[in-house]
């Protein structure tokens, strides 16, 4: 093994920007349309992996919700939130924060409770079993209206113990955060924190919009912003963190290639930037997988490796206390 991914390996990292219904592997996706009789437009596990061909956000979306049907009993979100957490352990993260979208199983039927059950049920496992530590975020449809994301906020209203904050995903380009502006105040009023995808297709005013009027944490993706100067500097000297998704950016065609990615160039600026691996059952691998590719791609220093997996704990939502202890691990690796 080259002597970079040696040390990717062994850096602790902690994720920020992961949907667990884009970690599910071909295999169990396979697996569960058997058992659960749901029928998905492809005979073999080898077929699911060839239609992993995109050229943009939506034509991955259309595919990610036909998959995600398999998923129907508690039991099942377990499997696939315990099958993330065990390739946590082999990459190294030491803490993650996983979003949902609950709006994709309960519009066809599914109960919402079962969703968080599974997935919580899995997580709490993951700290006893694994001593991975974890938050959940529940995203909002960016496609669909702002009543379905208030009724939603309705149904986790009885969850608030299991859920740290609420985000914004799904088709960003005409689905602008100014949309729910009314149910992320809701939310915060609940005691909840926020964040949302904005600049991954979007335009940097969108990145605005999420600051100003949803209050975000965190911007998830966000590489657009380097295109409009004065809000570089608001996430520069407000810290604001970016989650990074470089393969998922390369499969998805923000950039065409990873020698053409600017997150070094956001990294030099001094943005809280870190690396995730946003749906990395479609997009062709894990966090490590993510670290690699951009690290050889931009000839990464191990210094700013470390840097990146710092932020990663930075930016995340646990204690002062929690950041500093992972960071000098951190630190030791260097
Ligand atoms: O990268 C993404 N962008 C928007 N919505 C998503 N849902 C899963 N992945 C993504
Ligand atoms: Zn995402």
């Amino acid at each position: 093994m080259s002597e970079i991914r040696d040390f990717i390996k062994k850096l602790p990292k902690a994720e920020l920007h992961i949907h667990i219904e884009g970690s599910l592997e071909p295999e169990l996706m396979f697996k569960l349309s058997k058992k659960n009789a749901i029928e998905i437009p492809f005979k073999s596990v080898e077929e699911i992996r060839l239609a992993y061909k995109f050229n943009n956000l939506q034509s991955f979306l259309d595919i990610y919700y036909a998959g995600a049907a398999v998923l129907i009993t508690e039991e099942d979100f377990y499997d696939l939130t315990w099958a993330y957490l065990e390739r946590c352990k082999e990459n190294n993260v030491l803490h993650t924060e996983v979003f949902y979208d609950p709006q994709t199983h309960t519009n066809r039927g599914i109960d919402f409770d079962i969703v968080i059950n599974g997935i919580h049920r899995a997580l709490v496992d993951g700290k006893n079993k694994l001593g991975i530590s974890s938050k959940l975020i529940m995203c909002f449809l960016r496609h669909l209206d702002e009543a379905d994301a208030f009724t939603t906020l309705e149904q986790a209203s009885s969850h608030l113990d299991k859920i740290v904050a609420v985000g914004l995903d799904s088709s960003e380009i005409g689905h602008p955060p100014s949309k729910f502006e009314r149910v992320f105040e809701k939310a915060q009023s609940m005691g909840l924190l926020t964040v949302a995808h904005a600049g991954e297709e979007g335009p940097p005013a969108y990145i605005w919009e999420a600051l100003d009027l949803l209050k975000v944490s965190r911007i998830d993706h966000g590489v657009r912003a380097l295109e409009d100067e004065a809000l570089v500097t608001k996430l520069i000297t407000e810290k604001i963190p970016l989650t990074i998704c470089p393969l998922s950016n390369i499969k998805l065609c923000v950039f065409k290639k990873m020698s053409e990615h600017n997150y070094r160039k956001l990294l030099k600026k001094g943005l809280v930037v870190t690396i995730n691996s946003d749906d990395p059952a479609y997009f062709g691998g894990y966090i490590n997988q993510n670290y690699i590719e951009t690290a050889e791609a931009l000839s990464l220093s191990k210094e700013e490796l470390a840097l990146s997996a710092k932020n990663s704990f930075i930016a995340s939502f646990i204690s002062d206390e929690q950041k500093k202890i992972y960071c000098d691990l951190v630190d030791k690796t260097l």
